[in-house]
């Protein structure tokens, strides 16, 4: 029998689908992986934002990982929206504890209208107990910002800000150009500890844009978890993002989620 590999999130819900858990899941399973979760947080949120939080108590987030290491190890994990210090300092504990070492994590600081999904007591314990465990952290640019404390405008503030946090632990650094900034481009930036490599794309007109930071990590968990080397996740899960833009699905008023089937019908030659 062939092996199954397997992925674990470790993220908010997403009552709308588009990002969160939601996000996660439907990616592994279009990427051919196992999906498991441990909730943090239950978010109510549409296409218009995010209307409530509730966090998870401690008890309840412990108790997943220990069911999940107990019997079911992931062969990579990402993390999400973990929303509170105490919650990171549980799964921190608990990815030490399981000795999970394949980790993306996504420092999702605030939802795209703005609702913040960590509060901001919580940025220390990020940096402090999280990203020394890291294989790879995705940060956008104003989550850049406040991980380094740094203004970052031009591409030598976006490389010295990655050195600053690849300092900080993780061995590859992934800083997101995807925020609209008036380009025609969209350039990714991966740092490694000695070279810089720019991924530029062109930039999707569209406001259908919920979730794709989730979706994206995801997507790298999933490459890892099936024993690829980083920049091979990272160059599928681009494919994987890009293709979801391109065919977004357009639900909602505001930001409409993206497209989770729009990879795996291009590559299975079915229609979306
Ligand atoms: N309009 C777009 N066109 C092309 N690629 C995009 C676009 N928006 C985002 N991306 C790509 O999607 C990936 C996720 O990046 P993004 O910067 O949107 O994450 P994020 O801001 O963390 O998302 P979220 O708001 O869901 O947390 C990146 O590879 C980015 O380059
Ligand atoms: C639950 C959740 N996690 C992450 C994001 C960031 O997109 C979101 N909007 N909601």
């Amino acid at each position: 029998m062939t092996r199954v590999v397997k992925a674990l999130t470790i993220a908010g819900s997403d009552s709308g689908g588009g990002a969160g858990i939601q996000a996660d899941l439907k990616t592994f399973q279009e990427l051919g992986v196992y999906g498991m979760s441990a909730l943090t947080a239950v978010t109510a949120q549409n296409t218009l934002g995010v209307q409530a939080v509730y966090p998870l108590e401690s008890e309840a987030v412990t108790a997943q990982l220990d069911s999940i290491g107990a019997d079911l190890q992931p062969d990579a994990v990402k993390t999400g929206m973990l929303f509170s210090s105490e919650i990171i300092r549980i799964v921190a504990g608990k990815i030490r504890q399981y000795g999970w070492n394949s980790l993306v994590v996504d420092p999702v600081m605030v939802a795209k209208g703005g609702s913040p999904l960590l509060q901001q007591e919580a940025v220390r314990a990020l940096i402090a107990e999280l990203l020394p465990l890291a294989l790879v952290v995705t940060p956008n640019i104003p989550e850049a910002e406040i991980l380094t404390g740094m203004t970052i405008s031009g591409l030598p503030d976006r490389e010295r800000a990655a050195r600053l946090l690849h300092a900080m632990g993780p061995q590859y650094v992934v800083l997101k150009g995807g925020h609209d900034d008036g380009t025609s481009g969209v350039l990714d930036l991966l740092y490694d500890g000695q070279e810089f490599i720019y991924m530029d794309g062109p930039r999707i007109a569209t406001r259908h844009t919920h979730g794709t930071g989730c979706t994206y990590s995801a997507a790298i968990a999933s490459g890892l978890a099936k024993g690829n080397t980083v920049t091979e996740a990272i160059s599928t899960a681009k494919a994987f993002i890009q293709a979801a833009i391109e065919d977004s699905l357009g639900f909602g008023a505001g930001h409409g989620p993206t497209n989770h089937f729009a990879y795996g019908n291009r590559h299975r030659g079915i229609l979306p």
